[in-house]
């Protein structure tokens, strides 16, 4: 076999193991049996990685098949040692029983497998839900996003939106664990304009997300269909949106939506905005996000994006401010940014070019200043979502009653599809 081959096959060995995959890991050990006690460059056999990771059932049929018990790596650490020093009890016994030895393996050791460990793992996952409970047959699609499919359904006899994890994402982008422990994370978001996270489907594929089910359709529709909205309801709109970031943004462990435009802004029956997909960049390790919409078409988020994320610079909370602005400017406009553009080249316009939407629109007193910082480039001019509920709070206070027919832009005026450098 040629080098470069067996290296993707170790390679896809190791991840079967990292994911405590046993199915794929019996595939590929009845493909080669001496695959067992493969070990990579820094001499680590599968049996070390199981140890590492505490992946019980793939380390017991690893043993099965007449794993190295007591083989060290590069840093003299066994696979007893690392389930050891992680305090993994279960795979320690089990390691035992099977008879391996003690090492003490190196401090240098100790310190990788320590900055290697996976994030702890949750205790109990009470919000893990038996796909069995989704009625995934008599569900209805609403609709297709670049991490995959979502379906209206009922859970338990509630309706629940539930969001399919794309097989292709599975495999090559995330780790359950690292998934569960995020999963964790989110269950416990909560506030009135943020859409509620329920559970999620881990311990089979495909792996689902669920969350509560909002009856009123998402900002993007709404948009659609041509109404104009007023300017007080734009405000309170804004005013939903940016109290559900404000919280996001505040967290003791703040959450960076990084993907926020209309079809993320879900309505309740009582028309309240809820941010949705929240946390998703990080659910699922997304390191390459341009491969996943040039994989699945999905480009819409790229007239939103902040000109950071879109040339892959380093990035803070600011960038879900940005998006805001465009999202602002969208619902005063009654068009898209760059609604002329592909949503790609209206992306590379706002990067390379610093263009930003021509704004004509009548906005009330201190809103386009607002929306122009919120979109400057220079990001610690953006303010935080904090001071922007302020400023929302007081605008809205303040607003004179406009005439509704001015406010009919999109119907009314000839909105001309021009750019300009700001
Ligand atoms: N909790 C929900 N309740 C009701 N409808 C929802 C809910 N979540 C999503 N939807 C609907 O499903 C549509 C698709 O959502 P989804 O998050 O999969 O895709 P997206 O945001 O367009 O894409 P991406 O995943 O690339 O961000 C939304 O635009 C919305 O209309």
């Amino acid at each position: 076999m040629e080098a470069k081959q067996q290296l993707a096959q170790l390679s896809e060995l190791h991840w079967a193991v990292r994911n405590d995959d046993v199915g794929k890991l019996t595939e590929l050990l009845e493909q080669d049996r001496n695959l067992v006690n493969a070990s990579d460059y820094d001499k680590r056999t599968p049996l070390h990685i199981a140890a590492t990771h505490d992946c019980v059932s793939v380390a017991k049929v690893l043993l099965s098949e007449g794993a190295a018990l007591n083989v060290k790596d590069r840093w003299g650490n066994s696979p007893r040692s690392e389930a050891e020093s992680a305090g993994y009890k279960e795979m320690v016994k089990l390691l035992k029983d099977s008879g391996a030895e003690v090492h003490a393996g190196s401090p240098r050791g100790h310190a990788e497998s320590l900055i290697q460990a996976p994030p702890p793992r949750p205790s109990n996952l009470d919000w893990e839900i038996d796909p069995n409970e989704i009625e995934l047959e008599t569900s209805e699609l609403i609709g297709k996003g670049s991490f995959g499919e979502i379906r209206k359904t009922l859970w338990r006899g509630t309706p629940v939106a539930v969001k399919t994890i794309r097989p292709s994402l599975h495999n090559d982008r995330m780790v359950v664990k690292d998934f569960q422990h995020e999963v964790q994370l989110l269950v416990k978001v909560r506030h009135p304009n943020i859409v509620q996270f329920i559970g999620a489907v881990t311990r089979q594929k495909p792996l689902m997300l669920v969350t509560e089910y909002l009856a009123g359709g998402d900002l993007h529709e709404l948009l659609q269909k041509k109404e104009a909205l007023s300017p007080d309801r734009i405000v309170k709109y804004a005013l939903d949106i940016a109290r559900g970031m404000s919280y996001l943004h505040n967290r003791t462990k703040p959450i960076i939506h990084r993907d926020l435009k209309p079809r993320n802004i879900i309505l309740d029956e009582d028309q309240e905005l809820k941010v949705g997909d929240f946390g998703l960049s990080k659910l699922i390790n997304v390191q390459h996000l341009h491969d996943v919409y040039k994989m699945t078409g999905e480009t819409g988020s790229y007239r939103y994006m902040a000109p950071e994320v879109f040339e892959h610079n380093p990035y803070d909370k600011s960038v879900d401010v940005f998006s805001f602005a465009m999202m602002l400017y969208e619902m005063f406009e009654g068009l898209p940014p760059f609604d002329d553009k592909e949503a790609y080249e209206a992306a590379t316009l706002v990067a390379r070019d610093g263009l930003r939407p021509v704004m004509k629109a009548t906005y009330p007193p201190g809103m386009e200043n607002l929306i122009k910082r919120c979109w400057s480039s220079y990001t610690p001019k953006r303010p935080p979502f904090a001071s922007i509920v302020e400023e929302l709070e007081k605008m809205l206070e303040e607003m004179p009653a406009v005439p509704k027919d001015r406010l009919h832009l999109r119907d009314i005026l000839h909105i001309r599809r021009t750019v300009h450098p700001q």
